[in-house]
């Protein structure tokens, strides 16, 4: 669907309290999980996001029904697996969708994917995934754009990633999680979105040893039972929050925020001159009056700088005075925001995965967002700027921050969307 741009109309300080959202990340790998269990799955803390009503939509081709209970809360129940085939119409629009692999091959023994699609700024490889797959006796073939798993028995052994991935972690741990082999996974992530992964697995009665660490074991069960569980906070809107207090040099109260999933963050807005109370769940972000420091940003996976806030770290440090150097080795392609904030007046050269970045203010103009994380960059540029900034590419903005428009303009933003930005599927 064609959605209409945002019009964002920016150059003055914003304030107040925004409620920061449940994690997308966290949110989707979970309700695929729900797969796993013929018993019914209360979840609480999901975001009303285009993506989850993508998965939610491949979810009910394979056999889920689901209701919403209440505005972030939803039950999920899979009597049956009614199709091991999860295809390309569906899998394409998002690349958590991979997953399915993994949970349908763990509940009825053979599955086939498409490939995955998602944010695309250059090459996603799924190589880890299905290596995984196959060293712990799953048959993995190739065929059309398909990958096709089958299990003779359980999944038992040990594999050993060969770099750090999130979806790999998650796919491996969800083909093990049933069944009677036991599974470890060596240099396994450890970022936030695993980890609450493996609780909830095993508050439905998984056996799974090691969360937050990079050795996992899962010793598989029979079944899972059905249960309820709530999704930790959106540590990236968090940080793409925290970003636009300090691009807008307002003071910003977050709450629903997990200050020790941040601690790169912080510390990098804390090295740039951020003033930043945590106050439990809730972190006052004050950049007011403030003389704002050039900073080097180089991405990790967790507990490192997330490459998912690259693109509105560099709007960012676009608009502060002095040079910063940013490099984003995990996603050395993920760029986009580069040329639309060029149209800003940014003064940004790249060379390889390496932006050298010579902070200016900005002017507004006409950009397009040709991802979700280039999105936000665009929006925050777009607030430190007077005239109005018009964004196209708003489909990817759903993709991952709910009722946007709405809840910037609760924070004082001027923001308008001639028409709403996502209709509700229920
Ligand atoms: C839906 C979701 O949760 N998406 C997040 C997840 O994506 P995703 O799980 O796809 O990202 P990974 O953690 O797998 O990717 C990390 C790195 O490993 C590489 N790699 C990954 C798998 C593989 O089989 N082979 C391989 O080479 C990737 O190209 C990348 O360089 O983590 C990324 C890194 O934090 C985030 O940017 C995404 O927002
Ligand atoms: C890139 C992201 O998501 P995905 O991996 O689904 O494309 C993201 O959340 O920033």
């Amino acid at each position: 669907m064609q959605l209409t741009p945002l019009h964002v109309q920016g150059g003055r300080p914003l304030g107040g309290e925004i409620a920061i959202q449940h994690s997308k990340n966290a949110a989707l790998p979970i309700i695929v999980a729900s797969l796993l269990s013929r018993e019914v799955i209360t979840l609480h803390g999901i975001p009303r996001l285009s993506d989850v009503y993508t998965i939610l939509e491949l979810m009910h081709h394979l056999g889920t029904r689901h209701a919403w209970v209440g505005p972030n809360s939803l039950t999920l129940h899979t009597p049956e697996i009614l199709s091991t085939h999860a295809p390309y119409a569906l899998v394409s629009k998002m690349r958590a969708s991979f997953i399915v692999l993994g949970a349908i091959l763990a509940r009825a023994g053979e599955a086939r994917v498409s490939m995955p699609g998602g944010c695309a700024w250059g090459p996603r490889p799924v190589d880890q995934h299905v290596k995984a797959l196959r060293a712990l006796g799953a048959e993995v073939t190739e065929q059309g754009g398909d990958f096709h798993a089958a299990r003779h028995g359980s999944l038992a052994g040990t594999f050993v990633f060969e770099l750090l991935t999130v979806g790999g972690t998650h796919n491996a741990l969800l083909a093990a999680a049933l069944g009677d082999g036991v599974v470890t996974l060596e240099n396994a992530s450890i970022d936030t979105d695993v980890v609450d992964l493996i609780e909830f697995l095993n508050s439905l009665g998984a056996q799974i040893e090691g969360a937050g660490t990079n050795t996992l074991t899962i010793r598989g069960v029979e079944a899972l039972r059905g249960g309820e569980y709530t999704v930790i906070p959106d540590r990236i809107e968090a940080g793409t929050f925290m970003m636009l207090a300090a691009a807008t040099r307002s003071k910003l109260t977050l709450t629903n925020v997990r200050p020790d999933h941040l601690r790169a963050v912080i510390a990098k807005m804390a090295e740039m001159g951020v003033s930043i109370l945590e106050d439990g769940s809730r972190m006052i972000v004050d950049a007011r009056d403030r003389e704002l420091r050039a900073v080097n940003v180089t991405t990790q996976s967790y507990p490192g700088f997330p490459t998912d806030l690259q693109p509105q770290m560099s709007a960012l440090l676009a608009t502060l005075p002095g040079t910063s150097v940013v490099q984003d080795p995990v996603y050395p392609d993920r760029l986009t925001h580069v040329a639309e904030l060029h149209r800003m007046g940014a003064n940004i050269t790249v060379s390889g995965y390496t932006q050298v970045i010579q902070g200016a203010p900005l002017h507004a103009a006409p950009v397009k967002a040709a991802d979700l994380r280039a999105g936000a960059a665009l929006f925050i540029a777009g607030l430190t700027c007077e005239g109005e900034t018009i964004i196209d590419g708003v489909q990817y903005l759903n993709r991952g921050y709910e009722r946007l428009a709405e809840r910037l303009r609760g924070i004082g933003a001027e923001v308008r969307q001639p028409e709403p930005m996502l209709a509700a599927d229920d």
